[in-house]
Parts: C-alpha cells; sequence; structure tokens
C-alpha cells in the first residue's frame, strides 16, 4: 500500500471573506480564444478570475483531435479489460522509472484507500540512461523507457501509438494553457517556457474506477495535485469535485463532451505567492452501475530545472504598483526596473490598471505586506528532487527495489 503523490487535505485553508462570494459553476474557456488576438484579453481575464477564484477551468476547442482523446480512451480501455495476470506483466515495480500498472487497493489518499486501478506514464526515452543509483542523484532515475510488454501489444494493438500520440498534444496544449497562464500574471509568455526547460517533464496516469454496490468507498480522496498544471480527460460518468477554497462547498466538475479540465497544483499555488489556488479536489464513489476512467497529465518543468519559490517580477509588480498607487499617479503600468520585462508586452497581453488592483489585493490577503524576497526565494529548488519526492512518497515499492543501499 503506498501513498497517492498528491498532498492530502485536512480541511480547507482560506483567509478571505466567504460571504461576499459564490461559486455556482466551474467555467469554460475556448483556446481559440486565447490564439486570437481579439479575444485574447477576455481570455486571460476569464481565466485569471477562475485561477484566483478555485484554480480549475474547464478548456473547449483545445487543438487536441477527437480522434486523439478517442483512441487515448479506447486504448485504456482495453488494457483495463485485460485480465489481471496480463496486466502485471506491467507492474510499476518492474519499472525504475515508476511507470506501470498498479491494482486496486495498492494507493491510499488522505488515508483512505483510493477505489482505482491505474496506470502510469512518463516522456518516453527509448534508451536506458546511465543512471547508477548509488552515485547518480535520484531524479536521473525517472528518465526511461514506458513498458510495453509484447503480450499486451498483441492483445491491444493500438495501445502504445495511442498513448503516445495522446501524450504528445497534450504536452502541446499544455504549453500553449502555461503561456496563457504567464500573461495572465502580466509575465512574458515565455517566462514558463523558459523556467520549464527543453524538456518539461510530465506524467500521464491512467485510472479506473470500478463501480461499486455501496457509497461507502471514495474513488479518489480530496487533495491538490504538487505541480503545475494538470489537464484531465474524463469519460461522462462523473464524480470529480473540487472545492471552493473560500466556502468550502464542493463544485461537481461534470464531464463535458471535448473539453478537458484544467486544474493548478501547488507549485503555482507557491510561485504565485497564494494568489492562484491549487484546486482541492476529490472522485466520489462510482455507484453508476458502469466504469469510469479519467486521464490526468501532469506536466511540470524538467527535471533539472530549479524553480524560484515566489515568481520575482510577481513581487516586483506588487511593490511598483504599490508605490505608485500610494503616490496617487497615474501610469498604466509599473516603472521600477525589475519590473521592466513586463513593459513588453502588447496592449492585448498586459493587464488593465483595474486587473492589476484586484491582483494584488488578493496578493496581500495571502501574504501581508512583507514581499521582500530572500535568497531561498532567488535561488530556487531543484524540480527533479521535487517530483523524486512526491513519486517516491506514492511509490515506496518501486523505490526500495531500486534505489535502496542493497541493490
Ligand atoms: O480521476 C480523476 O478524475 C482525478 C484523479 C486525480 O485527481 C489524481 O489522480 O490526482
Ligand atoms: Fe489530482
Amino acid at each position: 500500500m503506498s501513498v497517492h503523490s498528491s498532498h492530502n487535505v485536512q480541511a480547507k485553508d482560506c483567509c478571505e471573506d466567504a460571504s461576499s462570494r459564490t461559486i455556482t459553476a466551474i467555467r469554460t474557456l475556448s483556446l481559440k480564444d486565447y490564439l486570437c488576438p481579439e479575444s485574447r484579453p477576455q481570455f486571460l481575464s476569464e481565466m485569471r478570475d477562475s485561477l484566483m477564484e478555485i484554480g480549475t477551468f474547464y478548456i473547449k476547442d483545445h487543438g487536441v483531435p477527437t480522434e486523439v482523446t478517442d483512441g487515448a480512451m479506447k486504448a485504456i480501455q482495453d488494457y483495463f479489460a485485460l485480465p489481471l495476470e496480463e496486466k502485471s506483466k506491467m507492474h510499476i515495480r518492474n519499472s525504475q522509472h515508476f511507470r506501470g500498472y498498479k491494482l486496486m487497493g495498492e494507493e491510499m489518499t488522505n488515508n483512505q484507500i483510493d477505489h482505482r486501478e491505474q496506470l502510469q506514464f512518463a516522456p518516453e526515452q527509448t534508451v536506458e540512461s546511465s543512471f547508477v543509483p548509488t552515485t547518480s542523484r535520484h531524479w536521473e532515475g525517472l528518465h526511461g523507457p514506458n513498458q510495453w510488454p509484447l503480450d499486451i501489444l498483441a492483445l491491444v494493438p493500438e495501445f502504445k501509438s495511442s498513448v503516445l500520440q495522446f501524450m504528445d498534444q497534450l504536452e502541446i496544449l499544455s504549453q500553449h494553457l502555461m503561456e496563457a497562464v504567464a500573461l495572465s500574471l502580466n509575465l512574458e509568455a515565455t517566462y514558463f517556457r523558459e523556467l520549464f526547460g527543453s524538456s518539461p517533464y510530465y506524467r500521464l496516469k491512467c485510472a479506473k474506477y470500478p463501480s461499486v454496490e455501496k457509497a461507502d468507498t471514495i474513488g479518489c480522496g480530496a487533495h491538490k495535485d504538487t505541480g503545475f498544471l494538470t489537464v484531465l480527460l474524463q469519460d461522462m460518468v462523473g464524480g470529480l469535485q473540487g472545492q471552493d477554497p473560500v466556502t468550502g462547498q464542493w463544485l461537481d466538475t461534470c464531464p463535458v463532451p471535448e473539453t478537458f479540465i484544467v486544474t493548478m497544483g501547488e507549485a503555482i499555488e507557491k510561485l504565485t505567492g497564494g494568489l492562484y489556488h491549487a484546486t482541492v479536489h476529490r472522485v466520489l464513489n462510482n455507484t453508476s452501475g458502469q466504469n469510469r476512467y479519467s486521464i490526468p497529465f501532469f506536466f511540470d518543468p524538467s527535471l533539472s530545472s530549479k524553480i524560484p519559490h515566489r515568481i520575482p517580477a510577481l513581487a516586483s509588480l506588487r511593490r511598483s504598483v504599490s508605490s505608485t498607487s500610494s503616490m496617487s499617479m497615474s501610469m498604466s503600468m509599473p516603472m521600477s526596473t525589475s519590473a521592466s520585462s513586463l513593459t513588453s508586452l502588447s496592449d492585448e497581453e498586459s493587464c488593465s490598471e483595474d486587473e492589476l488592483d484586484h491582483m494584488m489585493d488578493a496578493l496581500k490577503i495571502h501574504h501581508g505586506k512583507d514581499d521582500a524576497l530572500s535568497s531561498q526565494d532567488v535561488e530556487g529548488w531543484s524540480n527533479g528532487d521535487h517530483i523524486f519526492e512526491t513519486v517516491q512518497r506514492c511509490h515506496p515499492e518501486v523505490f526500495s527495489r531500486w534505489y535502496g543501499r542493497e541493490l
């Protein structure tokens, strides 16, 4: 038994005024609106509102071809329908790179056993790296091939190509979304691309939630995802819920055809000083009489990246806007040199003064007046270590087999 890598949550943590708002539904945004210069400001404004309110939205017109999403769903349904003996040929414990299958009951979230089977993939690297467990950094062991047992490929011929195509497409979509997240924060479009490096690290988790007779289990316990961005495909069964961080109310993230659900993880929450929420979410037990399938894609920087504790430009923005407004000057953009990168955004991309004020007010709620960056903030943390820590917590059996001292 192991613990789901995402962080468990005991209770909502909030310090905003709950009386002044209600979120009734999770918004739907269109990637087409982002890609069109005329509608981009409206898209960015709605994205910002969604991420400041709850941290989740649906994305439609996302550009991932229907045959690719259908193909991935069908491939994983066919895989999960195989006899246990076949599925176990790609058990996660076979893989030094933490890829493969986990049986029902092998994972828990928030102190409860999750009622699901799952199958994990990550970027395909056909050649084994020269990783040596005793001398290399642990995270270097995350690079490598996925498992593709020939017996399974014989039974599900489209399995490998469907999964690889889906991951390629979701990487493209995620790059667009991270670019939009940067612009919504009044940062350069390339901010995250530079931070992420040339080979972002992602994980694809395919999950099957079998239907249960009695509603006395949970599909997946309440948690926040630990990384940057999650893009999730779900079938039409339902059961996923996100929590309003202010009121604690659970909102159904109902299935909407031809959309993905986009959720921020804890890394974005930390980087933005709490301005954008990492959504607490859970999956209710499935009593629909049919299996539920979902495929979350966790998109993170390359393992060798160093991530600042907070986005330095956001702190500068806050300082410079505070000082301009306190001096009652009417300038459309801050003038400090540390925020100079902000001034090169085009009109469609930069925030209005109202929007900046709104962001600053929210930042003050989370962090008070102390916005000075420590040297640790700037130096940053190792993304590889962070990801390794979460996958190790999630799959201790893989760690002790491949990374223990006694090899
Ligand atoms: O299956 C779902 O809909 C959500 C799964 C999830 O949140 C996770 O695995 O982190
Ligand atoms: Fe999650």
